[in-house]
């Protein structure tokens, strides 16, 4: 009794904690089929509780359990206690495939969550057939039948525990979650164990068996019963949510109702209406607009579009919003990490704030009327009112804070303009999900947690956005230069007013610090600057020809759509300075930012789309790791795309080249740099250290031409290494967003792994350590120290490939010609860094090393006007600077006039 008293009491307080803890399912859904279910469970539970009377009253009803007599002889009861079997097994089959049913709505991308809820499925409706003899034949085996029954149990509730625990969630609410669940099979165990007990002995008719049997076998059906109800709540909430509001006489109606049956806003109590109301409910489950557990607002899980977008603003996913009614229920609450606006066809009624919860979403807060975006508090309740005294056609505009997220992810920053986030592709002038439906996740760095998804686009994605390019194109090279200047300036100061949320996001994706994050959009905004003044500057030549009567002349025209596989390192900059010269020359682009870094460029999409960059002009296509090779070789064969940049690994680049040389594509290869860094006797040494330590640590080593292998003349060697630790062992790593780092973490966790082995490569060849030298692991993201190697040689792993991450190689060397000659050691050629205060030896460098780019006394090459690009296996083509970089978009047409009379 005391176990079984402890179990349900403590399952029935949590159970109901349990409703507060994961709100109600999302009240904006019609009933679906387990909604019914769980109605027809609970009705069965009912008789249960009826037989259970009976059973009671023709045993010692009322009675003490210490005054029942020790001889009681249980089977007057028998009839009842059949009638009470009978209907549990059904009850509890109810109730497990309705848990089933609705955990398969969520279309959870888990194959586990998949193969569980199949086969939980499959035993619990065998459980369910096995039983029927058993009860009805009262014959063994009961206790297998019990132990069967305790075994869906486990696997059902399972299913929710796998599923909390992969929800980004609060912990304390994960584990308040998971301890219910864990109850209920612990009470569900009980309740059997007791009911395998009486069965036993009132079958064996014992005259000797213990008579609080009788009294724990009907306390343990009604707990089980008050159990199962409590487990019913939350859909039973959802549907007296649902239902009530037209039990009072309201009649909402839907979209679907519209487009089925012609029905207008009002007509919502007509017979089509109600046949639309219900005949979905057998429907599978991904035609409806149900919200998955990893995916988003857009296409998937929200209302689709009204027939018009009711207003400009905020023009993110528009759905109609026949859960007006609903909204007097919501309560204010505080963790928000979602927003809705709720807009008739020209008034912005309200703002209203949602929060996750794992299954679905619910509206939390009123936070703003809507005409304010300031937050201002105001009743939602008043809000809906409004909304319904104002228009007929009211719309929920579900406003991209994090809508995409609202049922999985928390924003781990604020923004002062929310409505830049999305979470879909942006083809043409559509937020647009993967055809498979498929997302991955964006990883913050710094803690390593998911903080959104994006589609995982694959090869059969690539035709819609590169057609979506073409069409704009046929439109877009024929604009003027002037008109494609403005517009490049007016994203240009949309993306200045956005710097600060821009620079947000670019931390979270990347892990660098916020103040590098600031220096990145500061670089890249330079771009758009630099290439609205090259489109006015794109020019063709006319000559003289040698014969006579003949005029030679080349025209300079867009070379049609392009598309940028885009690296992680530098989100922003990388994009705009590959789109800010197509677009200056009058091309159309696909975008492929990389699965770490998706959702600034998709930020950039936002404020191209603002600044009224015409549809199609600028797409971008998300996709995760796997997907990446195949969509990019796709968008490289792709017929219709006539050039394809790249910035990235020059491993990558030359499959990159590969997949283009079909097509005889035009390419920019902007590829890997194993830079050297050259220190000699006579440079100012404070100078060269300040440089190093910028370009060194930028990003955590993570730029393409951060210096690889530090060179020192030996005259300086020594106090150049103590100095550089000195300074280095100063640097604070942690979270990006943090005010006091200076260092952040690595991209990706795979970067750890490539370090670690250049570090351990380099100390058995000798290298000695002297600072740092292995990941982070007090710190939950992808940490690693910056760490200074010390004699340094040739045959070590850096020597020959890059680090990418915080590690500062010292080689010593003795003359300027060995420098020359060991910098150049190496297949790559993107930038050389050379630090004298000797002018002929300056120059002589500038001649010799093999490098696309010198810096002479800086680290710091890199600027919109300042032509960008290697040599040698760094790749061709040149990005940024005057001429070269909107050249690459750009064919030379020649045209040869022959005149009459004039020669
Ligand atoms: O990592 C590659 C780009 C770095 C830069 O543009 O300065």
């Amino acid at each position: 009794m005391a176990i079984t008293f402890v179990a349900h009491l403590g399952y029935d307080i949590f159970a109901w904690l349990e409703l507060d803890l994961l709100r109600e399912k999302p009240a904006d859904e019609d009933p679906y089929i387990d909604d019914f279910f769980i109605v027809v469970g609970y009705m069965i539970s009912i008789c249960q509780c009826v037989t259970s009377w009976y059973f009671i009253k023709t045993n010692y009803v009322g009675i003490h359990i210490w005054d029942i007599p020790k001889d009681n002889d249980p089977r007057p009861g028998m009839i009842w206690n059949f009638a009470n079997q009978l209907p549990y097994i059904p009850a509890l089959t109810m109730v497990k495939i309705s848990v089933l049913l609705f955990i398969r709505r969520l279309d959870s991308h888990s194959r586990l969550v998949k193969y569980l809820v199949w086969s939980s499925f499959a035993v619990v409706i065998g459980l369910f057939l096995a039983v029927l003899p058993v009860v009805i034949f009262q014959c063994h085996p009961v206790r297998y039948i019990a132990a069967l029954n305790l075994l869906t149990d486990i696997m059902v509730l399972s299913i929710p525990i796998i599923i909390t625990a992969r929800l980004h969630i609060p912990l304390r609410r994960k584990i308040a979650v998971c301890i219910i669940l864990c109850l209920g099979i612990a009470a569900t165990a009980v309740g059997l164990w007791r009911i395998i007990v009486l069965v036993q002995a009132t079958m064996s008719k014992s005259q000797g068996a213990d008579p609080t049997y009788h009294v724990g076998f009907c306390s343990s059906v009604i707990e089980v019963n008050v159990a199962i109800i409590a487990a019913c709540g939350p859909s039973m909430k959802a549907i007296s949510t649902r239902f009530r509001p037209r039990l009072l006489g309201s009649s909402p109606s839907s979209e679907s109702d519209k487009s089925a049956y012609g029905a207008g806003p009002s007509s919502g109590t007509g017979f089509g209406s109600r046949i639309s109301r219900f005949s979905h409910i057998f429907t599978k489950p991904t035609s409806r607009k149900r919200t998955s557990m990893y995916s988003t607002a857009n296409g998937r899980g929200y209302p689709s579009a009204p027939p018009a977008a009711p207003v400009d603003w905020p023009r993110a996913n528009v759905g109609s919003c026949d859960e007006r009614f609903d909204l007097r229920k919501y309560t204010r609450g505080t963790d928000s990490s979602s927003m809705l606006y709720l807009t008739d066809d020209e008034n912005h009624l309200g703002i209203i704030q949602t929060t996750d919860i794992s299954v679905g979403y619910s509206i939390e807060s009123v936070v703003g009327d809507g005409s304010s975006r300031e937050g201002r508090v105001v009743n939602a309740e008043s809000i809906v009112q409004r909304a319904k005294r104002s228009s007929d056609n009211l719309y929920c505009v579900y406003y991209l804070n994090h809508c995409t997220m609202a049922t999985n992810y928390e924003l781990p920053f604020q923004l002062s303009d929310p409505s830049l986030l999305h979470f879909e592709s942006f083809i043409g002038d559509k937020w647009v999900g993967a055809k498979s439906g498929k997302r991955f996740e964006v990883l913050d760095p710094g803690s390593d947690k998911a903080w959104a998804s994006c589609p995982a686009n694959a090869a059969e994605d690539v035709s819609a956005a590169v057609e979506s390019a073409h069409t704009a194109f046929e439109s877009f090279r024929k604009v003027n230069p002037r008109q494609r200047a403005k517009w490049l300036l007016e994203w240009y100061n949309l993306t200045v007013a956005a710097k600060e949320d821009l620079a947000k996001i670019v931390t979270h994706e990347t892990g660098k610090p916020l103040a590098e994050a600031y220096g990145e959009i500061d670089y890249s905004l330079g771009f758009l600057w630099w290439f609205a003044g090259e489109a006015e500057r794109i020019q063709g030549t006319v000559s003289t020809a040698s014969a006579p009567n003949r005029r030679i002349f080349t025209i300079k025209q867009p070379i049609g759509v392009t598309a940028a596989l885009v690296p992680w390192n530098f989100p922003v900059a990388m994009v705009l300075r590959k789109v800010g010269a197509a677009l200056a020359a009058g091309c159309t682009m696909v975008v492929k930012p990389s699965p770490e870094t998706p959702i600034s460029a998709l930020v950039l999409a936002e404020l191209a789309r603002r600044a009224g960059i015409p549809a199609g002009v600028f797409n971008v296509l998300t996709t995760d790791l796997e997907n990446t090779p195949p969509l990019s070789e796709a968008l490289c064969k792709h017929p219709l795309v006539k050039k394809v940049t790249f910035t990235g690994s020059t491993r990558v680049g030359k499959l990159v080249a590969a997949h283009c040389s079909h097509g005889l594509k035009k390419l920019t290869l902007e590829l890997g740099g194993n830079c050297p860094f050259l220190v000699f006797d006579d440079a100012n040494l404070d100078q060269a250290i300040e440089q190093l330590m910028a370009l060194k640590w930028r990003h955590a080593g993570q730029a393409c031409i951060t210096a690889n292998r530090i060179y020192v003349q030996a005259g300086i060697y020594d106090r150049f290494a103590a100095l550089l630790k000195e300074r280095t062992a100063a640097l604070v790593v942690g979270h990006g967003a943090v005010a006091e780092t200076t260092m952040g973490p690595l991209t990706t966790p795979r970067s750890l792994d490539k370090a670690t082995a250049q570090v351990e490569d380099a100390r058995s060849r000798g290298a000695e350590v002297i600072l740092g030298g292995k990941p982070l692991t007090s710190k939950p993201g992808y940490f690693f120290e910056p760490t200074i190697l010390s004699g340094m040689t040739e045959d070590m792993l850096i020597s020959q490939e890059e680090s990418f991450a915080p590690i500062a190689a010292l080689y010593r060397f003795e003359t300027e010609e060995q420098a020359v000659k060991l910098a150049n050691d190496t297949s790559m050629g993107l930038a050389s860094y050379a630090f004298t205060k000797n002018v002929d030896r300056m120059w002589r460098l500038l001649e010799n090393l093999e490098a696309g780019m010198i810096g002479m006394n800086t680290g710091n090459q890199s600027a919109a006007e300042s032509p960008f690009g290697g040599i040698k296996e760094s790749g061709y083509g040149k990005e940024s600077g005057k001429d070269v970089a909107i050249n690459e978009y750009l064919v030379t047409k020649t045209g040869t006039l022959t005149i009459e009379g004039q020669y």
